[in-house]
C-alpha cells in the first residue's frame, strides 16, 4: 500500500510592492518583495480522493498576501511573515503549518546633490534580505533571517596553502590570491512562542541584519584569509555574539575562482606570480563551502 509521506502546497513568486508615506515630511519608502506561501495539514484527501473541500485555492493565498500587506506593516519582513503565517494557521482549523518565505529586493534611496531624495530609489545590486518562517498552529514560530546574492571580491589578502597534496593534486599553494564569493548567510532565531513574542523583539530584526552584514563585510575585507572555511567560521562566531537571540548561523559560499594566465609566449610578457595583473574569471566549476555554527557547539569549542 502506498501512503502520502509529505504534502504541502501554496503560491510561489507572489510579487508585492508597498509604499510607506510619511505625511509630515513627504518622504516615501519603497518596499518590494517576492513571497512564497506553502501550507501543510489535513490536506491529504485532496491528493488521494480529489477532495477539494480541504483546499484553500492558491489564488486565495495570493489575495491574502495583498490584503495583509495593505492592513499591516510589511517591515521588518520577519514580522510580516509571522503575521501572514499566523493568519493561515488561525483561520483554517485543518492547516497546521504555514511556510512563509519573503525575499526583499533592494530599493536604495538616491542621493541627489548630496541629499537623500524623498521618493527616488536605485537597485544597487542583486543582494536580497531573506526570511524563511515556519508558523505551527499552537507550537510557535521558527524564523531564519538571511542575506543572499551579496557579491564581494578582494584583490589581495587571501591565501591557500597546506592542503592535502597527493597524486590527484595540481593546485599550487598560494600566499596571495584573489578571493571572491556570493554571500548566502542566515541566522536562525530561537523559537518564538507566537506572534506577540515576535512583536516583542521587533527592533532586533533590523539590527541583526545590519550587524550580520557589517560583520560579514568587515571580516571579508580586513582578514588575511587562510581559507574560505576559516574566514566563514570567524563570520559565524561574531554574528552569534552580536545576535544573542540567534541559536545558529549558517553560510554557503561559492569560491569564484580567478585564474592567472601565462602570457610569456608573447614577447616574454610577465603575468605570473608577483607580476600577475590580468586574470581569467571562471564561471565553473567552483568551490562551494558551507558551514552552520550553533551556539552550543560554539560554547564547547571554547572549553
Ligand atoms: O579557501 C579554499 N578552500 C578550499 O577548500 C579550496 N579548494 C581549492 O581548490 N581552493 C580552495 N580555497
Amino acid at each position: 500500500m502506498a501512503s502520502v509521506a509529505a504534502a504541502r502546497y501554496g503560491k510561489d513568486n507572489v510579487r508585492v510592492y508597498k509604499v510607506e508615506k510619511d505625511e509630515k515630511t513627504g518622504v516615501q519608502t519603497a518596499i518590494e518583495m517576492t513571497i512564497t506561501v506553502l501550507l501543510e495539514g489535513g490536506i491529504e484527501t485532496s491528493y488521494t480522493r480529489a477532495d477539494n473541500s480541504v483546499v484553500i485555492a492558491t489564488d486565495s493565498m495570493k489575495n491574502t498576501v495583498y490584503i495583509k500587506a495593505k492592513e499591516h506593516p510589511v517591515t521588518p519582513p520577519e514580522l510580516f511573515a509571522s503575521i501572514l503565517g499566523t493568519h493561515f494557521v488561525e483561520t483554517y482549523a485543518h492547516i497546521s503549518t504555514a511556510h512563509i518565505n519573503i525575499v526583499t529586493h533592494r530599493w536604495t534611496r538616491m542621493i541627489i546633490d548630496g541629499k537623500p531624495h524623498p521618493h527616488s530609489f536605485l537597485r544597487d545590486g542583486a543582494e536580497t534580505r531573506n526570511v524563511e518562517a515556519v508558523i505551527r498552529q499552537g507550537k510557535g514560530i521558527d524564523i531564519r533571517s538571511g542575506i543572499a546574492g551579496l557579491l564581494v571580491l578582494k584583490s589581495t589578502g587571501s591565501q591557500f596553502h597546506g592542503f592535502v597534496r597527493d597524486e590527484f593534486t595540481t593546485l599550487p599553494e598560494v600566499w596571495d590570491r584573489i578571493l571572491s564569493t556570493e554571500v548566502d548567510c542566515g541566522w536562525a532565531w530561537k523559537t518564538f512562542s507566537g506572534l506577540n513574542a515576535v512583536k516583542a523583539v521587533l527592533p532586533k530584526f533590523d539590527q541583526a541584519w545590519e550587524d550580520s552584514r557589517n560583520i560579514t563585510l568587515k571580516t571579508f575585507a580586513e582578514e588575511n584569509s587562510p581559507s574560505v572555511q576559516n574566514t566563514m567560521y570567524k563570520m559565524c562566531t561574531q554574528i552569534l555574539e552580536a545576535v544573542p537571540e540567534a541559536k545558529a548561523v549558517d553560510f554557503s559560499l561559492p569560491n569564484k575562482h580567478y585564474f592567472t594566465v601565462d602570457l610569456s609566449w608573447h614577447k616574454g610578457l610577465k603575468n605570473t606570480g608577483e607580476d600577475a595583473e590580468v586574470y581569467v574569471p571562471q564561471s565553473g566549476p567552483n568551490g562551494l563551502i558551507q558551514l552552520t555554527v550553533a551556539r552550543s557547539q560554539l560554547r564547547s569549542s571554547k572549553l
